[in-house]
């Protein structure tokens, strides 16, 4: 389920500085993926983690791709193994890191991103790598306009769309939780919002040499 990236076998780490660990959250529907389909452009250094998660495959999505689609017992399987990063259970399916591909980039030097809810972006948090994680909150422009987008997509039943829309009050309130907010009113400034929290200098590193 998971590949190696060239260099990653732990040979010669010592000498390669840590990648950077990023999440972005928010709200369902309030456009993370449309975000990041743009950010794969503007940062294409970065490795997006694909999850793993219980639900059906929307027309067009690829196992591997979108996601690792797998039956509860797999997933069950994956968790009592220890082998999810984090993993909740969202709308009546359960979503999930892998974890190794994960650890294996961020010791191979690259700058990693993971797309989850709120719930596995407050698992990362308090787990080992939480330290180091760099957790942002990607917030609609108004209630209104999520429940909007929602809808327009046209990819899940009415009450599907209940329940996310129902989660998205409460992870609205959790936005304080995060190190940082970019709000999606407009897809180019949003992307544009998470590349410079991404490419600038890290926290204690040495930015002149004057
Ligand atoms: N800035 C924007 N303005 C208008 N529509 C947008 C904007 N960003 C995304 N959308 C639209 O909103 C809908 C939801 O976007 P998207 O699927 O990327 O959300 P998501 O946060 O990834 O949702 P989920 O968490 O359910 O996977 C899509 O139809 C997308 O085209
Ligand atoms: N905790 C996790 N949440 C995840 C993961 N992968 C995706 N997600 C979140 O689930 C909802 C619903 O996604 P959808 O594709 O069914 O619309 C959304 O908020 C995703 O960000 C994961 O690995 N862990």
């Amino acid at each position: 389920m998971t590949d190696v990236p060239p260099g990653a076998d732990g040979t010669a780490q010592e000498s390669v500085r840590r990648g950077r660990l990023f999440v972005l959250s928010g709200p369902s529907g309030v456009g993370k993926s449309t975000v990041l389909g743009h950010l794969r452009a503007a940062l294409p250094e970065l490795w997006y983690s694909v999850s793993a998660t219980t639900r059906g495959p929307r027309p067009g999505e690829e196992h591997g791709v979108q996601y690792f689609f797998v039956d509860g017992e797999e997933f069950t399987g994956l968790v009592e193994d220890g082998r999810m990063l984090e993993w909740a259970e969202f709308a009546g399916n359960r979503y999930g890191t892998p974890r190794d591909a994960v650890e294996q980039r961020l010791a191979a030097g690259q700058d990693v991103l993971l797309e989850i809810d709120v719930q596995g972006a407050r698992q990362v948090r308090s787990s080992a790598l939480g330290g180091e994680a760099v957790l942002v909150f990607l917030a609609p422009p108004s209630f209104d306009e999520l429940a909007r987008r929602l809808i327009g997509r046209g990819t899940e039943p009415e009450p599907v769309i209940a329940a996310r829309l129902a989660a998205a009050r409460d992870e609205l309130a959790a936005e304080t939780e995060f190190d940082h907010t970019v709000v999606n009113t407009d897809i180019g400034a949003a992307t544009d919002g998470l590349v410079g929290l991404m490419v600038g200098p890290r926290p204690g590193s040495i930015t002149s040499t004057a």
